[in-house]
Formats: C-alpha cells, structure tokens, sequence
C-alpha cells in the first residue's frame, strides 16, 4: 500500500514531464478542460492589446538601459530616431520624473511603474512543486497580460527528442508547435545558440537573460508556473500570440523566444499568460496544463 502510493505519488509528480502522456492528455482533456467555452473561439485578451502590453514594457525596458543601448543605436540612424522620440515621450512631465528616469532601475521595479505589478520566481506554496511564479508587488486585473512562456520554438517536424528526455518544461501549442523553456542542459545550449546565429550585427534577436536568475525581461518567468489542484484553481490561462512582422527590430531583443530553424518564412510564436481573476500581491500564479487559447 506505502509503496503503491509512493509510486503514485512519484508518477503524479512526473507525468508532465512525460511528453506522450502531455500530448495524449492535451488532445483527449481539451474539451473538458478549457476555461474558454467550446462556443467560443475568442481569445482572453486580444492581439492588440497583447501587441501593445508587450511594446509599452519592452519600451519602458529600453528607455531605462539607454546606456547600454546608445551604440547600437547610433549605427541604425531610424532606429535611433524612432527611439529618441519613445524616450522623449517617456521622460515627459507626468510620465515620471526626469530626475527618478535617469537612475537605472531593476526589470521588476519598470515592470511595476509600467503595469502596476511585478512578477518573480519564488519557493510554491504548494509541498514538493519546487519553484512558483508570484505576484511581488502591485495588483494584477482580470484580463491583464502576467507572464510570457519563454523557450526555443519548434515546429512539428523539428527534433527535439533528446531536448525532451526527462524535461518538464516542454510546452505545446493547439497546432502542435512547441516550445521547450528548459533553463538548464541542452534545451539551454540549443537556445543560446540560435539566439547567436540570429544576431544582427549589434541587435538582439532575442532575449537569453531568461536562462539566468535575473531575466532582463521580468515577464520571462511563466515557464515556473505551477500546474492547478483542488486547492489551488488556475488564476492564469495560455494563450498563443504570433509577433508581427513589423514588430520594432529594437524591442526583439527583449523577446524569450526563438524559432529552431528558419526553413519557412513564419511568425515568431510566443505564449502568453493571462489572468482569469484579479490576483493580488503575495498570491502564486496557478496554470491548467490543458488550457490553451490559440
Ligand atoms: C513546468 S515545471 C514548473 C516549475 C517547477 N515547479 C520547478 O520548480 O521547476 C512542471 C513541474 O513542476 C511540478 N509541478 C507543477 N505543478 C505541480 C503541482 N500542482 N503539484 C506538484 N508538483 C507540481 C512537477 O514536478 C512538474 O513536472
């Protein structure tokens, strides 16, 4: 009986890392388990707002590294004007004093001054889940982008089969894309790698900061989000989001996602997390590992 539980107990603990029972249990429980009704298609938050949550953080997040920024810049004369006017525009009266803009501040703290909270990765609340996803400061409102899943995007033909082995932070996509947020081990290598072979000269095509204890990005943290229980019903729902094309060259560096390979012209998939309810500071972000909005 003790050892018939500890089996149980250690196959619960394992099972989402087990790759064919997720795929199986995503086909078979997506209609009972979706918070979305099958009626609707819709998603929580609209691309728009999603675009545009994104570019207000990502843009906060420039303006408050312009040091580190001012070279690369300087060498593509467009983009440096358009950022000279994103920064005018956030040191203007009422935005903020010019004084309190100057000082660099951490990721969480312009999180916090853009969308009035911040996010970081804690002990769970929850025995033995390891690390949790909290809200540290502020109030999150229902319908509120929280979080991003961040990882190397691989479409269903790609291998990812060793990346895989014993990995509980491979994510799939209603459409079968999927997108492995491992920090550790070869998913790490992988992903450093095809963030330096898409490199741009001096830009970033994407953010590797998420592989360390201090993203640059703070949204970069959904990947730690815990899976929901009886005691702990899902707060936040996945939602997929495709990064236009004329998302600015700028801001990507930002962006915890990269595609494996470029075989086909196709957009950036990235995955959101959104809010169901309001969520207060100090509470544990909780996911449905079956809820996806595409
Ligand atoms: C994507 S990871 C989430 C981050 C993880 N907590 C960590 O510290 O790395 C998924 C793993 O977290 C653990 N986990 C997630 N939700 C859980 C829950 N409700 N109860 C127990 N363990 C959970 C399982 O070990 C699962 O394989």
């Amino acid at each position: 009986m003790v050892v018939l539980r500890g089996l149980r107990r250690r196959w619960n603990a394992y099972k989402y890392r087990f790759v064919p029972w997720l795929a199986f249990n995503v086909r078979r429980q997506r209609r009972t388990l979706r918070y979305v009704p099958e009626s609707s298609q819709d998603k929580i938050v609209p691309d728009e707002i999603v675009l545009e949550t994104l570019l207000k953080v990502f843009t906060a997040l420039l303006v408050n590294d312009f040091g580190r920024h001012v070279p690369a810049l300087s060498l593509l004369p467009a983009v440096g004007r358009r950022y000279a006017q994103l920064r005018s525009a956030a040191l203007q009266p009422g935005a903020g004093s010019s004084r309190s803009r100057q000082v660099l501040l951490s990721p969480e703290e312009v999180l916090f001054r853009t969308l009035g909270f911040s996010v970081t990765r804690d002990r769970s609340s929850l025995l033995s889940a390891g690390t949790g996803v909290f809200v540290s400061k502020g109030f999150v409102p229902k319908g509120a982008l929280v979080a991003m899943y961040p990882g190397t995007v691989y479409r269903k033909h790609e291998p990812i089969f060793f990346q895989s082995l014993g990995n509980p932070f491979i994510f799939r996509c209603i459409d079968g894309i999927l997108i492995d947020g491992n920090d550790k081990g070869l998913s790490r290598s992988v992903y450093r790698s095809c963030s330096w072979r898409d490199q741009l000269g001096p830009f970033q095509m994407s953010d590797v900061s998420w592989l360390t204890a201090a993203p640059q990005n703070p949204l970069a943290v959904g990947q730690y989000v815990n899976n929901c229980s009886y005691e702990k019903a899902a707060n936040v729902c996945y939602q997929e989001f495709d990064v236009p094309r004329h998302f600015p060259v700028e801001l990507k560096q930002y962006l915890p996602n990269i595609v494996y390979s470029h075989e086909i012209e196709s957009h950036l998939r990235c995955v959101v997390l959104v809010t169901l309810r309001d969520i207060k500071q100090g509470e544990e972000l909780f996911s449905n590992y079956y809820t996806i909005v595409n």
